[in-house]
Order: structure tokens, then C-alpha cells, then sequence
């Protein structure tokens, strides 16, 4: 099983819409929606079509233009190359080759919500190595790698796409943007600048300027994503989790460290190991994508063949995928109301805390926040520094915080973070350690209350609750509103409850039904036995 060689003669596709003929939507992105459809002056061959909405889309369209008739002359079979390019009314059509496996994040959500196995992955990240090596060689950055932009076909063939927000390295060093590392010129971030989750720290804070490692890191983000189903931090909304990251105050619900705590699956040194070495705070310290190619995670590698056995082989389609997650999206939204947490008018449920950035925790295989420590009149910031050592644990080896100059490396375990995440600070303050390990939070609470915790308030655990409840009843509400637009159905307990009590009338009637025929027969006996005595009474 090959995948198509590098100087395959390229085909003139027609440039207008009439030749196409939309079969169906298969993704959409932020600013895009994805067709599949067939070219019909050529055989009807399929082909996917991103449309991408030119008034929604913050990119410049002379640059996307530009751009894509420079990606048009790389020629590598993990790159997918567009076959053209046109304008219909506001929207740019890219007509490209169809791959019917879709991306990777269409497949891991769909079908592997926990993330991929690692024989998988290797496979799947050696392919993108190959693609993003090729493209930094030739002197371009990807700048948006991540999941949603790695797509398989059907025969396993792994291909780098989306170079919407690509730009040309020498076009940047000529320009107004600079992409040294070096550069005193920072690179001007803007939304349309790849994917916050899957950022560099050095390009979200854009004092350092853009370079071939920001693309590794996001490499680094995406095999977490493969191996977790999820980008790090993805339960904060992207846009927004950029700017806080950067400047506001980072949120920290529960569900992370829950999910964290719950299912840790095992991965092999190497692979820790080559994540790791991605995930350097330091650009500089983070290999090449060539020396990655190297690396021993990627040594026993297995062949495509493996990807359709164990991928693609029972998934739906890209359509019906699509379709499913569209229903999902548009009948749910479950989880936290971000526009709460964000605004100032603040959840019940979650303490904001201010992070500087993120250290990858390779224990937990995942990044964990860095929080800021200098905000005195945070109550939050005081529980860290106060009780840094036994409310929230230190990753081992950090215990001074020289390996963490942002703040403390934070691996919160469930009762601490549920602690921390309460509305008026149940268990802020001082905490003097006391506290045997064996404690849960609840009892740390209890404990606190007896003298060490001056803060502690039932009232404030019972609003925390109650929040807790109400947001708990929501989220039953959505999911049941879900399952029933799926088909499904779902009794709640007051309807059971009146089933019950029916079918128990029912019953009682029943019974009450066979007792008076009973009773009825026992009459019609007694008339019988006393009958003919009375017959001949009257005789
Ligand atoms: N050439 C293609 N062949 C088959 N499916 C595709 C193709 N291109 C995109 N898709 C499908 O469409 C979905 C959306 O693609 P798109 O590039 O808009 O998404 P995205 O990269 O996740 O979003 P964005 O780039 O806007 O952040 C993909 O997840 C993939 O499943």
C-alpha cells in the first residue's frame, strides 16, 4: 500500500462552481464549511470543497491567495495539495482531493473519545513529521498542526492540510512580520494565527517572534490530542483561553483533574520522551522536525496497512460523522457556561486563578497550568503559597519552584481542586499543614473549621452546592434533550414514578375485578347449595 508519489502530473480542475455538484457537507471549520462533492466535466471524480466565508474569515484574502499558490508548488504525498482555487460571490472555494477517512479529530472524536492506541499514533505522527520536515526544509512554517488538519483516505494515507494560515518564512522575513526567534519585531498574533490550544507559549505571548519550533510544539500539542481524544486545556473556549492565557485569569473546574485522575493510560517512555522534548518551554531546546524523525519513539513503526485495520476499519462515514456531531453540537452544549466564567459577573462555580503559563507533566502525560503567585490580594494566589505544600502538591523535584520560574507546577488531585474551584474561597487561607495525607478534601474542611481555616463558612459550601445542583440539573435537562432529538427516550422520575403508580392502580383494579367475580361465584354457589332446599320449602 503506497500513497501517491511526490511529481504526480497535476490535473487542471475547472474554475468555476456550475462543474461541481455538492453531495454533502462533511466539517466545518471556524470560518469554513467542507463539501463533498463531484467535478463533473471530469469523470465526476470526487473531491472535497472547504468553502471559506471571506467576511467571516480575519485573513487577509490576498495572503490566503498568495499563500496557497505557494503551497501549490510543494509536492510531497503526506502534503494535501489543492487542485485549485476560485472565488463564488464571498467565498473562496478550495477544491482539493477527497479524503474519506476526514481528520484525525473527526475520527478520535467520533470513535476513539479517549485518544488513539500508540502503535496508531506513532504512525499517524511519523507521517506528519515526514509532511512538516518537507515543508521546513523548503522554508515554510504550517503554523496551524493540530488534529483537525492531519486527514487520512482510505488506504491509511496520512496527509498535512490546511495551510490557510501557513505563511512562507522568507515571505515574513521580507515583510512586516518577523520570524526569528531572534527578532526584536514581534509577530502580530491575531485569531486567524493557527489555534489557540495548539499554541506555542512564545507565540501566544509574541515577544519572541514565530519560528519552526512553534510548529513542533504544536506538534507535541497534537500527539497529547491523539493520545487524550483532546487538546490540553480544551474545556476552556478557544478564543477566550487565548487571551487568558495570556493576560485574565485562567479557570480551573473540577472535570479536568477528575478526568485526569480517572483514566491515566500507560505510554511508553519513548513516547513521553519525544512529547516531552516537543513541549520545551525553550524553542531553542526543541529538535528540528528531521532530528524528531529520528527519535526512538518512531524506531518499530508499523505500516499503513495497521491504520486501516485498526482506524479506519467500522468507522462511519465522513458525512455521517459529520452529521452526528452536528446534531451533538447543535442539541447540546454541556458543561460550563463560558460566557459566566468569563464575564466579571463571575460562576458560582469556579475560582478564577491567574496562570503565567504551562509546564508539560509527563507523569500525567498532560500540560499543567503554571499559576502566577504575585497577586497578593488574590485569596487564591494566598492558598498556593500558604498551602503549597499540602493543599496542592508541588510536582516531585519542584518542591523550591526552581524548576518552575512561572509559579508552582500544579497537579491538582480531585478533592483539592473542588476545593480551590468553590465560591468564596472554602478552604482559603492558611493552611499549616496538619493535615494528614490520608485526609479528603471534605475532612480538610472539617479540619480547617476546627481552628485553622478562619474562613471556613457552611453557608458558602451549601451556595457552592447548591450551584452545583442547579448546573447538575441543566446539564440533565440538555442530555435528555439530546437523547430524545437521537430518538431515544428518556423517563424522568416523576413520569416513573406515575407509570408505577398506574400500573399498580391497574393492578388493584385487576384484583378487585377478580375478587367480585370470585365473590359472584361464590353467590351463584350458595343460591345453588341452599336452592333446592328452598324449592322444597315452597313446595
Ligand atoms: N480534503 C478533505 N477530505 C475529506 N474531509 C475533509 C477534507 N478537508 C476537511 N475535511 C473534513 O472537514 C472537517 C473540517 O475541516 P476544516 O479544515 O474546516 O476544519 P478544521 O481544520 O478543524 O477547522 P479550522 O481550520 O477552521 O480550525 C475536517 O475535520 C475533516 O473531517
Amino acid at each position: 500500500m503506497a500513497c501517491e508519489e511526490e511529481g504526480h502530473p497535476k490535473l487542471q480542475f475547472p474554475l468555476d462552481s456550475e462543474s461541481y455538484q455538492i453531495i454533502d457537507e462533511i466539517g466545518a471549520g471556524v470560518s469554513a464549511v467542507v463539501y463533498k462533492a463531484e467535478c463533473v466535466p471530469m469523470n465526476s471524480i470526487v473531491v472535497a470543497i472547504k468553502a471559506i466565508d471571506l467576511d467571516q474569515s480575519k485573513a487577509d484574502f490576498d495572503n490566503i491567495r498568495r499563500e496557497s499558490n505557494n503551497m501549490s508548488l510543494l509536492s510531497h504525498h503526506n502534503i494535501l495539495n489543492a487542485h485549485c482555487s476560485f472565488t463564488v460571490d464571498r467565498r473562496l472555494w478550495v477544491v482539493m482531493p477527497f479524503m474519506s477517512g476526514g481528520s484525525l479529530q473527526s475520527i478520535i472524536s467520533s470513535s476513539f473519545p479517549d485518544g488513539l492506541s500508540e502503535q496508531c499514533i506513532a504512525i499517524v505522527l511519523k507521517e506528519t513529521l515526514n509532511a512538516l520536515s518537507y515543508l521546513h526544509i523548503q522554508g515554510h512554517l504550517h503554523r496551524d498542526i493540530k488534529a483537525g488538519n492531519i486527514l487520512m483516505d482510505s488506504i491509511g494515507c496520512v496527509k498535512l492540510a490546511d495551510f490557510g494560515f501557513s505563511a512562507s518564512t522568507y515571505e515574513l522575513s521580507s515583510g512586516h512580520e518577523s520570524c526569528s526567534s531572534t527578532s526584536s519585531s514581534p509577530l502580530v498574533i491575531t485569531d486567524e494565527s493557527g489555534t489557540p490550544y495548539w499554541m506555542a507559549p512564545e507565540v501566544i505571548h509574541s515577544n519572541t517572534g514565530y519560528s519552526f519550533k512553534a510548529d513542533i510544539w504544536s506538534f507535541g500539542i497534537t500527539a497529547l490530542e491523539l493520545a487524550h481524544g483532546r487538546p490540553p486545556l480544551s474545556y476552556l473556549p478557544p478564543s477566550k483561553s487565548l487571551i487568558m492565557k495570556i493576560t485574565k485569569r485562567f479557570t480551573f473546574p473540577d472535570s479536568e483533574n477528575n478526568s485526569k485522575k480517572g483514566k491515566t493510560k500507560n505510554f511508553s517512555k519513548a513516547f513521553k520522551d519525544m512529547v516531552a522534548s516537543c513541549l520545551d518551554q525553550d524553542p531553542g531546546k526543541r529538535p528540528s522536525a528531521e532530528k524528531l524523525l529520528k527519535h526512538s519513539f518512531f524506531k518499530s513503526c508499523k505500516g499503513l496497512d495497521f491504520l486501516v485495520e485498526h482506524v479506519l476499519h467500522g468507522l462511519p462515514s465522513v458525512e455521517e460523522r459529520f452529521r452526528v456531531s452536528k446534531i451533538l453540537r447543535e442539541g447540546v452544549d454541556v458543561g460550563v457556561d463560558y460566557e459566566d466564567v468569563d464575564g466579571e459577573s463571575g460562576s458560582q462555580l469556579v475560582k478564577h486563578r491567574r496562570i503565567s503559563g504551562w509546564n508539560f507533566n509527563e507523569d500525567a502525560f498532560e500540560l499543567d497550568p503554571v499559576f502566577t503567585s504575585e497577586s497578593k490580594d488574590d485569596p487564591i494566589g494566598k492558598q498556593v503559597r500558604f498551602g503549597g505544600e499540602t493543599i496542592i502538591p508541588v510536582k516531585a523535584g519542584d518542591s523550591d519552584g526552581s524548576a518552575n520560574p512561572g509559579g508552582s507546577n500544579l497537579n491538582l488531585p480531585e478533592a483539592e481542586s473542588s476545593l480551590i474551584s468553590s465560591p468564596g474561597g472554602v478552604g482559603e487561607g492558611v493552611n499549616d499543614g496538619s493535615h494528614g495525607e490520608e485526609e479528603s478534601g471534605i475532612e480538610r474542611i472539617a479540619g480547617n473549621e476546627s481552628g485553622v481555616d478562619s474562613t471556613f463558612n457552611a453557608e458558602t459550601v451549601v451556595g457552592y452546592l447548591m450551584t452545583l445542583k442547579k448546573s447538575l440539573d441543566d446539564q440533565m435537562q440538555k442530555v435528555t434533550y439530546m437523547i430524545s432529538l437521537l430518538g431515544g427516550e428518556v423517563i424522568n422520575r416523576e413520569d416513573q414514578l406515575v407509570q408505577l403508580i398506574e400500573k399498580l392502580r391497574l393492578e388493584l383494579e385487576h384484583e378487585r375485578q377478580k375478587n367480585f367475580e370470585l365473590e359472584m361465584q361464590l353467590e351463584m354457589l350458595r343460591m345453588q347449595t341452599s336452592g333446592p332446599s328452598n324449592t322444597d320449602e315452597n313446595n
